[in-house]
């Protein structure tokens, strides 16, 4: 579980983040939600460390990752996977080596042959087995999504912070890295935090729901429940989507959605 308390961060006088809080449980996915500069990618960036609040906690299972002690830093960053926007992967390494890659880093008491292991677990768990000789440049963009994934999990994380896994995507892909990551946060007990304005990955997998605005959170619910809010900036950010229009006017009528 991975809790934050008032997290504030300016840059250059802007004020980004306004006092955040939160809980992020585990074995569940998070998605923080908002529109484009509303600082969502900020707030995931303090959490991972990537960026200092100017004010405010953060803490990883009741351990402060806040408190400036490198040695704990360090602790919980090795169990830290990012899946990056771009999906990051070094194009000079082909996808085995890239796996490899944060094995190498992290764990390095691991023979070679254990490392080789867990790439081929980690490959097949994401449904790669056939492209460890592959460079980035000959994979879609999906496929270089999975390899992303792989390379998360493979030093066994505990928590997972995806930023939009779904951009560049088509929608079928997208509903398919979804799927992957929401599986793997069960099968693994992993607290999952994932950066999205993708509404469908709000339906599909979201278990909790932050609402950012402005640098603030205005909402966090359920998917079950983000459909009723009157959150008056939220009902305009769902219902820019002319589908969800289209849900709300069934569900209003006393229609079937899923005939939608
Ligand atoms: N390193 C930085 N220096 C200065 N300003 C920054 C920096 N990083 C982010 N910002 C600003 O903080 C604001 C929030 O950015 P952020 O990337 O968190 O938005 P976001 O909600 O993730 O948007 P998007 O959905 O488009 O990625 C933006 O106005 C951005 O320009």
């Amino acid at each position: 579980m991975i809790e934050i308390h008032n997290i504030h961060k300016s840059f250059n006088g802007v004020q980004v983040l306004k006092g955040i809080d939160g809980v992020f449980e585990t074995g569940k996915t998070t998605l923080l939600l908002g529109a484009s500069g509303t600082g969502k990618s900020v707030l995931l960036q303090c959490i991972v460390g990537l960026v200092k609040p100017d004010l405010g906690s953060i803490t990883y299972d009741g351990k402060v990752f806040t408190n400036n002690r490198l040695d704990l830093k360090q602790e919980i960053r090795r169990k830290i996977g990012m899946l990056f926007q771009g999906s990051a992967l070094f194009d000079s390494m082909n996808v085995q080596e890239n796996v490899e890659f944060p094995l190498k880093m992290l764990t390095p008491d691991m023979t070679k042959e254990e490392r080789l292991d867990r790439v081929e677990f980690c490959l097949k768990r994401v449904g790669l087995e056939a492209a460890h000789k592959k460079m980035p440049s000959e994979l879609s963009g999906g496929m270089k999504k999975r390899v992303g994934i792989a390379r998360a999990i493979a030093p066994n994380c505990t928590y997972l912070f995806c930023d939009e896994p779904n951009s560049g995507l088509d929608p079928l892909t997208s509903i398919k890295i979804d799927e992957l990551i929401y599986e793997i946060t069960k099968e693994y007990n992993i607290t999952t935090i994932i950066v999205t304005h993708d509404m469908n990955s709000v339906i599909e997998i979201g278990d909790h729901i932050m609402f950012l605005h402005n640098g603030l959170k205005l909402w966090e619910g359920t998917k079950d429940n983000i459909m009723d809010t009157n959150v008056k900036e939220l009902n305009d950010f769902i219902f820019a989507n002319s589908l969800m229009r289209a849900a709300k006017r069934i569900e209003e009528e006393g229609g079937d959605i899923d005939k939608l």
